[in-house]
């Protein structure tokens, strides 16, 4: 059976508690396509808050980073451990801005993904290059070299982890990768999971896209047959979400 569709909405450092409370009850009042997965990442200190709003929907919560160490003098990190403690189910790891703005190395997500997933946590493993490797040929080279960072922690069970294939010229750019681009890429993925993860994994292997997902390029993208969902982010903050979330429809 073919992995559901999966679509995330990166809140990130957007919203108040009453436009995040608006936007989570058009989302459970709308009518979302049953075959997708649907999960949403707000703000640390919304995350509880819209966990309770969630409830009795279909739609669960991700963190937006979370740190390796289960606790300590880490001043303003929020651990793995206490994201499983507050039964949050997922969390996104290794976000470009994470890398690019707070300097996180590849080790680094590596060692989150770990730590997360020996916490019971499901992952939404972000990679992806920048213009300048694009247009120096290196954009396979970067993913292969950030998959295999976390691969070298992670070597046997990759069925918690979602890879979230996300250029970094197309992230809140509006220039969307084509739907071309983007499949070569995650076909590239794929090929990858094929030959280093244990058996069988790679065709449980969700590769989705994140970089100006909107409302009126959805569909296309969703059509390509390695395009296995979406991390949304700018339109995750409107109501366009649900289109986006119903893509396969
Ligand atoms: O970074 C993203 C999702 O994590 C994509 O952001 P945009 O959809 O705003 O380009």
């Amino acid at each position: 059976m073919a992995p559901k569709f999966f679509v995330g909405g990166n809140w990130k450092m957007n919203g108040t508690l009453a436009s995040g409370k608006e936007l989570l009850s058009t989302l459970t009042s709308a009518k979302l396509d049953p075959n997708v997965e649907v999960v949403v990442a707000p703000p640390a200190l919304h995350l509880l808050g819209a966990q309770q709003a969630l409830q009795g929907s279909n739609i669960a919560v991700a963190g937006q980073n979370a740190y390796h160490k289960a606790s300590g003098a880490f001043t303003g990190e929020i651990s793995v451990s206490q994201l499983q403690d507050a039964k949050i189910p997922w969390v996104i790891l290794g976000h470009s801005e994470r890398r690019t703005l707070f300097g996180e190395s590849d080790e680094a997500v590596a060692d989150k993904t770990a730590a997360a997933l020996s916490h019971s946590l499901r992952v939404i493993l972000c990679v992806g290059e920048t213009l300048e490797e694009r247009e120096s040929n290196k954009t396979m080279d970067v993913v292969v070299r950030q998959l295999e960072a976390v691969r070298k922690q992670v070597p046997e069970d990759w069925s918690k982890i979602v890879v979230a294939y996300e250029p970094v010229w197309a992230i809140g750019t509006g220039k969307v990768a084509t739907p071309e681009q983007a499949e070569e890429v995650h076909a590239a993925i794929y090929k990858w999971a094929q030959e280093k993860l244990p058996k069988g994994q790679a065709e449980e292997l969700r590769v989705i896209y994140g970089g100006s997902v909107a409302g009126k390029n959805c569909k296309e993208l969703a059509s390509k047959p390695s395009i296995l969902g979406f991390l949304v982010g700018g339109a995750s903050l409107k109501p366009e979400f649900v289109d986006i979330c119903n893509a396969k429809l």
